[in-house]
């Protein structure tokens, strides 16, 4: 990811104009809750000085004092209460505003997750840093929506600041000057502390990471029965409260620098009360009236607590600026790559991989060194090899979710970089190890769309799988839901019953080459021979890919393809495969023989 720094103003620009297009009236809203909400402070500190003027002038007429404190007090309820109802209002009414700006963020972010690379779902480095991004959306008070609270906020705060700021300056410069001292070494003391603590991120993010992982496993149904029957609870709560322990490590190092620096914001609030209350006792001395002195002192005090406040939302903004920051480096990044600007093929295809070299992104190894061969058009090809040869790796670079380290890709002749990526996507329907049917119907979970939806086609595919009978049992057909986290009356389909599903959606796509990335290892043995029998009506003289660890699927493919760890170890159809006696030889006999065992048995 990009790591270009720029200035808070910036994003504070963008922000704004991000805001302007969404909501214009917003900013008028902003006026008016600045003139309401800066004028309302203002008569709480004038209360005061009437109150005790009005005693100090009537002396012993107690029946007019009584007259003029209670119109005072009526009149401080009527306006004070006016103001401070229509604050409170529109600050309420305003807050979903504000909050739907942030909403808006997060739909770019997920909009962004979707359409990136996929290789970056798969890299630690890029993660710890979309977390720090994706920070910033996540909640109401901080990073994009604390920052957007605080604008709204602040300038009736610079309202009330002015007023009360010419009142008591007009009284006595040097008292503002005491408080202005307070403010600067409190806003440099907050800035300091907040600049350590972001410069300690990056480390808070990895332990975030850490903790978050265990904590998900915990309540991830998927765990749930290995958890258990693997006695594998201590353990992850072990981990668990280990990682909590190093996270708040991080936390006490920024909580010790920020007690450390607030002795100093405490000794500047000393010398300002001082300050203040010095030079309007001496005023009393010369003669200030008792009113007034009231009326300067619940000043100060007011505007003490304000220029705090600002000052605090000011190093607020500059603190959650940095991470707004990195949400936008996220959201500029180029993740996607467009690639070129070739259309899909629509003829059958071949693929050559020419001195393809790959390695994971942030990996020393090498899972492919100078690898050299060719799927031709029409040939089915199975990719067989010890876990972790290569063998998903290789279908992620077929397929364009992965780029060559070195070397090229070819479809058809033509690299594998000038195709545009959607349209590169479009060639190949895949059925993947891990499959995950969606929380959508069935009829969506096969077709992949919502709308245009080839019910027939869909239920052909469903049929040819072997799940026709079982999307007939439904009351609701192809529109009954999957999963029960959307619906609490959806489907869950079986291990099995979901690779099938997937095979029917690999079948819709109908794509000019079919790979089939261990299909059928949640398959019963029916299933299986079912699928192996339809095979060839499945692929229908597509050229295809298919990856198994049962040796037997290997009978029906043109070519086999042995993958040992280091590369392509050996290649060829199964009788020359047989003869030449290596690796392939040595796999079928072991299964062979087991499966002669079984059968005798
Ligand atoms: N995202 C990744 N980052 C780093 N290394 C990875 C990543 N994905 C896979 N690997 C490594 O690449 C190697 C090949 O993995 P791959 O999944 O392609 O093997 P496979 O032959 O399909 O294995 P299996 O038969 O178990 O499915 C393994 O050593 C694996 O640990």
């Amino acid at each position: 990811m990009e790591t270009k720094k720029y200035p808070l103003s910036k994003t504070l620009k963008r922000m704004l104009a991000n805001a302007w297009i969404e909501n214009k009236k917003l900013f008028g809203r902003v006026v008016l809750y600045m003139i309401i909400a800066g004028i309302y402070p203002f008569f709480a500190v004038v209360l005061p000085k009437l109150l005790i003027g009005v005693l100090e002038t009537n002396g012993d007429n107690v029946e007019d004092s009584i007259k003029q404190v209670v119109m005072i007090v009526g009149g401080f309820f009527i306006l004070a209460g006016s103001f401070g109802f229509l604050q409170a209002y529109i600050h309420d009414a305003d807050y979903n505003k504000i909050s739907r700006l942030r909403l808006n963020c997060l739909n770019v972010t997920f909009t962004k997750l979707l359409t990136m690379d996929y290789k970056y779902r798969e890299d630690a480095q890029f993660l710890d840093q979309y977390n720090l991004a994706f920070e910033s959306t996540s909640s109401n008070d901080n990073g994009v929506e604390g920052i957007y609270h605080k604008l709204y906020d602040m300038p009736a705060g610079v309202v009330s600041i002015l007023i009360l700021a010419l009142l008591i300056g007009w009284k006595n410069p040097l008292i503002l000057l005491g408080i202005l001292l307070n403010i600067v070494v409190g806003l440099l003391v907050e800035k300091t502390a907040n600049g350590y603590q972001y410069s300690m991120r990056e480390e808070e993010g990895k332990a975030h990471r850490r903790k978050d992982y265990y904590y998900k496993t915990t309540y991830d149904f998927a765990y749930g029965k290995d958890l258990r029957l693997f006695g594998f609870e201590k353990r992850i709560i072990d981990n668990y409260n280990f990682e909590i322990s190093q996270y708040v490590k991080i936390t006490r190092l920024v909580q010790n620098k920020q007690l450390r620096l607030g002795v100093l914001s405490l000794l500047a609030a000393l010398v300002s009360d001082a300050l203040t209350y010095g030079l309007l006792i001496v005023g009393v001395i010369r003669g200030m009236s008792i009113a007034d002195f009231s009326m300067y002192l619940s000043a100060v005090i007011t505007l003490t607590t304000l220029l705090i406040t600002f000052s605090k939302d000011v190093a607020f903004v500059y603190k959650e600026g940095l991470y707004v920051e990195d949400f936008y480096r996220f959201i500029d990044a180029d993740l996607g790559t467009k690639g070129g600007d070739r259309e899909a093929l629509a003829e059958t295809l071949e693929v050559e991989f020419r001195n393809v070299t790959f390695r994971y992104p942030g990996t020393e190894k090498d899972i492919f060194k100078n690898l050299n061969f060719t799927i031709h058009k029409g040939e089915k090809l199975a990719i067989v090899g010890i876990n972790g040869a290569g063998k998903s790796t290789l279908v992620k670079l077929m397929t364009g979710l992965f780029e060559p380290t070195e070397g090229e890709i070819l479809i058809n002749g033509i690299p594998q970089k000038e195709f545009d990526k959607q349209e590169y996507f479009k060639m190949f329907s895949v059925v993947f190890q891990d499959v995950k049917p969606i929380a959508f119907t069935i009829g969506e979970n096969v077709s992949c769309a919502s709308d245009d939806i080839q019910t027939a086609q869909i239920l052909n595919c469903l049929e040819r799988v072997g799940l026709g009978d079982k999307v007939k049992s439904f009351d609701k057909g192809l529109d009954q839901m999957m999963l029960k986290i959307i619906d609490e009356n959806g489907t869950q389909f079986s291990g099995g019953e979901s690779q099938k599903l997937m095979i029917a959606r690999a079948l819709y796509k109908d794509a000019n080459m079919v790979i089939l990335d261990e299909p059928t290892a949640a398959l019963d043995a029916l299933a299986e021979a079912e699928i192996y029998k339809d095979f060839d009506d499945l692929v229908a003289g597509k050229t295809s890919v298919y990856i198994s660890h049962r040796l037997s699927s290997t009978k029906f493919c043109d070519k086999i393809a042995l993958f040992d760890g280091n590369g392509l170890a050996e290649y060829g159809n199964h009788d020359e495969l047989m003869e030449l006696r290596g690796e392939y030889y040595h796999m079928f006999s072991v299964q062979g023989k087991y499966y002669k065992e079984e059968s005798l048995g």
